[in-house]
């Protein structure tokens, strides 16, 4: 099996938008994925968090809701403020549980959707980034095309780097359809950022099924 994070360069990048369509271009090609959302802040009416609920329901395999999401906050806010109002602890070993628990499944792909942007707080001391490096997992960063996005990948990417996590790609993801000069962005950051560009994505609701084949090949490919 093999494990990809999702990271990117703030919430609402579009980490779940390109972890629908990765899952869905896999089972178009019959390669079995199941998606996970370690730490979620916020619920819906039946409490439970709408990423993981997408990502629960396009795994390839059944999997219970607690194993797709171990740690659950119900303020949609930065997770550890929430855990703190709510009395609980963000406990990285979780994860390292989550992982041992879904590695004998019977999948090929593993996708593992951050929270945030790769520096999201989980307490004092530690980013939810040190056990992404400490379990070397490689990475997929999804800039949200968006006036500042520039700083906000370049940060992100300085910081990729200095970690010597591996990084597989980045997608350029379409989250304003108003920006202006897009595609003079695309072509800035395709050539500032040193890891490959798996894919520009428009802005569309309703991706066609032919986006997320090209974008499934293109990780599998990075993969090889
Ligand atoms: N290419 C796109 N075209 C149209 N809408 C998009 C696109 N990418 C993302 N969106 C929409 O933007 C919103 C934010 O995207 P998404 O939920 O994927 O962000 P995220 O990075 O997963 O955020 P979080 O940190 O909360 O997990 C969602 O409503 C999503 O459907
Ligand atoms: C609730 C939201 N949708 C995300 N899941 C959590 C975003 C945390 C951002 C923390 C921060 O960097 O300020
Ligand atoms: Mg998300």
């Amino acid at each position: 099996m093999q494990t990809v994070f999702i990271t990117g360069t703030d919430t609402d990048a579009g980490k779940t938008y390109v972890s629908r369509l990765l899952l869905t271009g896999f089972a178009a090609q019959n390669i079995p994925a199941i998606g996970l959302k370690p730490i979620a802040a916020g619920v819906d009416g039946d409490g439970k968090n709408a990423d993981a609920k997408i990502l629960q329901a396009l795994s390839a395999i059944a999997l219970p809701y607690d194993l797709v999401n171990p740690l659950l906050l119900q303020a949609p806010v930065a997770p550890h403020l929430a855990a703190a109002n709510e009395g609980i602890e963000l406990d990285l070993s979780v994860l390292d549980q989550q992982l041992a628990e879904t590695a004998t499944l019977p999948a090929s792909i593993r996708l593992i959707e951050g929270a945030g942007g790769w520096l999201l707080p989980i307490n004092e001391q530690l980013y939810l980034a040190d056990w992404v490096i400490q379990q070397q997992l490689p990475v997929i960063l999804v800039v949200g095309m968006k006036l500042g996005c520039l700083n906000h990948a370049m940060l992100t990417a300085r910081e990729l780097q200095r970690s010597g996590v591996p990084v597989l790609g980045w997608v350029a993801n379409v989250i304003d359809p108003t920006m202006l000069l897009l595609d003079d962005n695309i072509k800035d950051l395709t050539q500032r950022l040193p890891w490959p560009r798996l894919a520009v994505l428009p802005f569309q609701s309703d991706a066609p099924v032919q986006i997320a084949l090209q974008l499934a090949d293109a990780v599998l490919h990075s993969l090889r």
